[in-house]
């Protein structure tokens, strides 16, 4: 739960100014001007479609990220903390009422989940039924750019959510808002035809959704109606953890040196939560009509072909049951040899778990408490492959906790702002060229059509895509950033935006600039044989041995070229010659 006691000292400084549907018609206060001035490529970004004008301001200035930093602006998770301490006191006289209520977002599993756990605690104790809801708005799911994939995920599992609360006589009732600025009203609403005076839901640490909570926080307690949101998407939530300095932490080493020893002082973070028991007796009778609820239509921007449709289902099989077998098989299975081949690109030596963590079917928590079992109890010693596969699975709860103090990384900033000073390219062509995996450079091109086809691509190639786009292109990263949130199944803002930092050397923890992968050596060093190439790239199946990293300067160029494999598009060398150039002259500015 949020606690009420670490409400922020400063004032609000019109925290929707930012980034809210509608803030770009704000009036500007006078003597804000210079922080609410655009950045100067403001229109840059807006015209190659990185900032989405129909939803949010122009690109906001690198001043008024620094005064994020300094503490002058609020920051989203203070102004939901502020909303729980300030409205306290407001409710009382609290009866149980009809009924409780959990919400779901993504967080949709049964198992180990927080604030389900506690809607059904209250509603066990006052002898209520539990009712849950989830409310899809379309115009959330445009905003934040959710892949169609991701929708679809979405929908199976609560298909298989509905089945399994109705086997313990506990309804989901799911409805459709066009406008997400309409949710917390309609939540209130609900509540009251329900007769709930307990709602309860987990956070989510994007800067839309903590400023939703916010408000929701409040427009319940005006109702008598009590809100109390939970941390339960990171096994330690943000802004427990800080340096020596008492200052959030920007590398992760020494960050999950801290996440190891909290964990090892507080074990009760990593004690799971058990899922909800069967509604009272007559719940199924009262209730009647919110069993048969229907699961929201697919939006029309977001629907797959049939086509795509079955092959997520098959590649994705929805749901937490799914989650937890995958879970398990993986660690049974492959996590042993982790450490060794998890950078491999050809085969499966990863867990293939990032859908259901995004869609929440799986917590993060089970997650490690599992792998920590199956290597016999220990976090940080015995078996390097379980060890190494916990901190992967700690870089989530990372960027997270990046997300939640850096908040204007949600706003397409960078943690280093600075950086959005360098003069990228805008050049539509060779975007698309990137997108369709047709650049010449076999192993980028093998991984933008994994991603495809699979709306998932490996670890490794994903930073050799980012890599290739920001500094062999030079194209603004913030694209390639969105590119991915548009097509993969496992989008989630801040893992991608952290991955996008490291590749394009802006964010926290990243890559030196002066580090540039070459796609060459990426390749000959993770795809030795070339069988991932071979798999994405049918005009390169023919090619034999080595020659498949390059074909047209091994020897490979006539097969390449009468299966219609472009040439490479441009010069590796050159292109790092001019992206340490750029880069230098934007950051030592
Ligand atoms: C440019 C770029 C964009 C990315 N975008 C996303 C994204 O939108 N959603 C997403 O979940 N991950 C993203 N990642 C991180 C990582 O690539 C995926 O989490 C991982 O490939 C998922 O495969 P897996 O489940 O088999 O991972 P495993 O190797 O089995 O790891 C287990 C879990 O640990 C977490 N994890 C592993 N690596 C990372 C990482 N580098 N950062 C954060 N979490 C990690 C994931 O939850 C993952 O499922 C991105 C990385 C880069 C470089």
């Amino acid at each position: 739960m949020v606690s009420k006691r670490k409400a922020p000292k400063q004032e609000s400084s019109e925290p929707e100014a930012d980034h809210d549907a509608g803030a770009a018609q704000h009036p500007r206060k006078k003597e804000r001007l210079d922080l609410n001035a655009p950045h100067p490529n403001a229109q840059q970004t807006e015209d190659f479609g990185i900032v989405l004008r129909e939803f949010y301001p122009p690109e906001m200035s690198n001043e008024r990220c620094q005064a994020y930093n300094d503490g002058t602006i609020e920051r989203p998770i203070q102004t939901l903390e502020k909303a729980c301490h300030e409205t306290t006191d407001q409710v009382r006289d609290l009866s149980a009422g009809q009924a409780v209520v959990h919400w779901f977002k993504s967080d949709l599993r049964l198992n180990d989940n927080r604030a389900l756990h506690m809607a059904y605690e209250i509603a066990k104790e006052n002898h209520v039924p539990l009712i849950c809801l989830y409310i899809l708005s379309p115009e959330d799911l445009t905003a934040h750019i959710a892949s169609p994939a991701r929708v679809d995920l979405t929908l199976r599992t609560l298909q298989l959510l509905q089945r399994d609360l109705a086997e313990l006589d506990i309804p989901l009732y799911m409805e459709t808002q066009e406008k997400r600025k309409d949710i917390p009203g309609r939540i209130v609403e609900l509540l009251q035809q329900w007769g709930a005076n307990h709602l309860c839901a987990n956070i989510e640490y994007e800067v839309d959704e903590l400023r939703r909570d916010a408000k929701l926080v409040r427009l319940c307690a005006e109702k008598n109606i009590d809100f109390a949101p939970s941390h339960d998407t990171c096994v330690i939530p943000p802004g427990a953890l800080s340096t020596q300095q008492g200052k959030q932490y920007a590398v992760y080493t020494p960050w999950y040196r801290s996440w190891l020893a909290f964990l090892k002082g507080n074990p009760d973070y990593l004690e799971l939560s058990e899922k909800p028991g069967r509604n009272p007796g007559d719940a199924r009778q009262k209730l009647s009509e919110l069993f048969d609820c229907q699961l929201p239509a697919t939006p029309e921007n977001k629907k797959l072909t049939e086509q795509e449709k079955k092959r997520y289902e098959e590649l994705y099989p929805a749901g937490e049951h799914e989650a937890l077998r995958r879970l398990e098989k993986f660690l049974e299975k492959k996590a042993r040899e982790y450490n060794d081949k998890r950078s491999i690109v050809a085969g499966e030596h990863t867990s293939v778990l990032s859908p259901y963590f995004a869609s929440g079917a799986l917590s993060a928590r089970t997650a490690v408490v599992t792998a920590k079992r199956s290597n016999k109890n220990h976090l940080d010693r015995f078996d390097d492959g379980y060890i190494t596969w916990i901190s992967e699975v700690a870089w989530r709860d990372f960027y997270k906790h990046v997300l939640a103090h850096w908040p204007f990384i949600c706003m397409n900033k960078c943690f280093k702002p600075e950086s959005t000073n360098i003069e990228w390219e805008y050049d539509p062509d060779q975007f698309q060229a990137w997108c369709e995996g047709k650049t010449g450079f076999p192993i980028v091109d093998a991984a933008m059509r994994q991603l495809r086809h699979c709306a998932w691509m490996h670890n490794r190639t994903r930073m050799v895509v980012s890599s290739f786009l920001s500094k062999d292109l030079l194209i603004d990263w913030r694209r390639g950033e969105q590119y991915f949130m548009e097509n993969l199944i496992d989008g989630d803002f801040a893992s991608n935006h952290g991955g996008w930092g490291f590749g394009s050397s802006t964010g926290v923890d990243p890559q030196p600039y002066f580090r540039i992968f070459n796609p060459l050596r990426q390749s000959e060093r993770f795809d030795p044989d070339g069988e991932y190439i071979r798999k994405w790239v049918p005009e390169l199946r023919d090619v034999q041995g080595k020659a498949i990293h390059e074909p047209y300067e091994r020897g490979a160029g006539p097969i390449a070229e009468k299966n219609g494999y472009p040439r490479p598009m441009v010069d590796h060398s050159a292109c790092r010659e001019r992206a340490l150039a750029k880069y230098k002259k934007a950051l030592q500015k």
